[in-house]
């Protein structure tokens, strides 16, 4: 039997109709919560996702700005420009867009972000109140990935998930966050040997390793659900994920598509982030 397909963009849609409301309930108290969008140098791909982001902001009533640096900016002008960002009161929620160019420190850029305004989750305070199960702003990707179970009813608790790929902003995260709901998690790189023998005793598989179809019908236990967090553009133009979709779908139990999967929930639960940010801001919520 074929496996269920987890519609990534419907679900976005879903989840961003019930935030409106409460972006609504803010306007109406005379507070438009508001995005910055920090922008570095010229990736094609950044450009689209940046611009993605804007247009979601206008349609839920997010204020947003986009700050473009040139990709040989100097990195003291990217941190002012965030130093003055933290201290204006319109703004509740600040993004540089990764990735940043080869000469910047990505710590030091994220780390100048007041935390109260991380929507994306990156500070290392934010990402230390996350493994200790104190989360203030959830990683958007990985949090969509959460939401996407949840919302198809997927037991997490007890049961034994894996995650390929070690970046701080899927893999590891996501790890977490699923330890954190009772799952007991494997953390598997590309590079794992004999990946197939964790893979296949996974019930919930997250791959998210930037290689193009590198899980196989034949990695994946019979009825196991399969996230698929890749975004690969193939040589003809088309996308394509880090599992063989058309394959895996005949023996997963669920599977999300690429495109139309875990992207669109990345940029849903920003937006949701964003809003929480605003209503934080508005109660007086202090964060530390
Ligand atoms: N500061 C950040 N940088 C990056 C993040 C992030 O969460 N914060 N994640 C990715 C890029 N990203 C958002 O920024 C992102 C990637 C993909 C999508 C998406 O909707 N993908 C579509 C396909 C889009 C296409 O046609 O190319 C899909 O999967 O259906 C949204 C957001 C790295 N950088």
């Amino acid at each position: 039997m074929s496996a269920q397909i987890i519609d990534g963009k419907k679900l976005a849609e879903l989840v961003r109709t019930e935030w409106s409301a409460r972006a609504e309930k803010l306007i109406q108290l005379g507070i438009k919560p508001g995005l910055a969008v920090i922008i570095v140098g010229d990736n094609a791909a950044s450009s689209i996702y940046v611009r993605n982001k804007v247009r979601a902001c206008s349609e839920i009533g997010i204020y947003s700005e986009v700050h473009n640096f040139p990709q040989h900016a100097d990195q003291d002008e990217v941190l002012q420009c965030i130093q003055a960002l933290n201290q204006n009161p319109h703004i509740h929620g600040i993004l540089v867009q990764l990735p940043l160019p080869a000469h910047f420190e990505n710590n030091r850029v994220i780390a100048s972000i007041a935390v109260e305004k991380d929507v994306d989750g990156f500070h290392h305070y934010n990402v230390g109140a996350l493994v200790t199960g104190n989360t203030i702003f959830s990683p958007c990707t990985p949090y969509g990935v959460m939401v996407m179970l949840e919302r198809n009813r997927i037991p997490i608790e007890g049961q034994h998930a894996v995650v390929i790929g070690r970046s701080n902003i899927v893999g590891k995260p996501m790890a977490f966050m699923l330890l954190e709901q009772g799952a007991t998690v494997t953390i598997c790189t590309s590079k794992t040997r004999n990946l197939q023998q964790f893979t296949k005793n996974a019930d919930i598989l997250v791959v998210a390793t930037g290689k193009p179809r590198m899980v196989t019908a034949g990695m994946v236990k019979p009825g196991a659900v399969v996230i698929d967090v890749g975004i690969n553009r193939l040589p003809d133009g088309k996308l394509c994920g880090d599992v063989d979709y058309d394959a895996v779908k005949e023996v997963a139990g669920f599977i999300t598509p690429v495109p139309g999967g875990v992207g669109p929930m990345t940029i849903t639960m920003l937006l949701c982030n964003t809003i929480l940010a605003a209503e934080r801001a508005q109660t007086g919520l202090k964060i530390r």
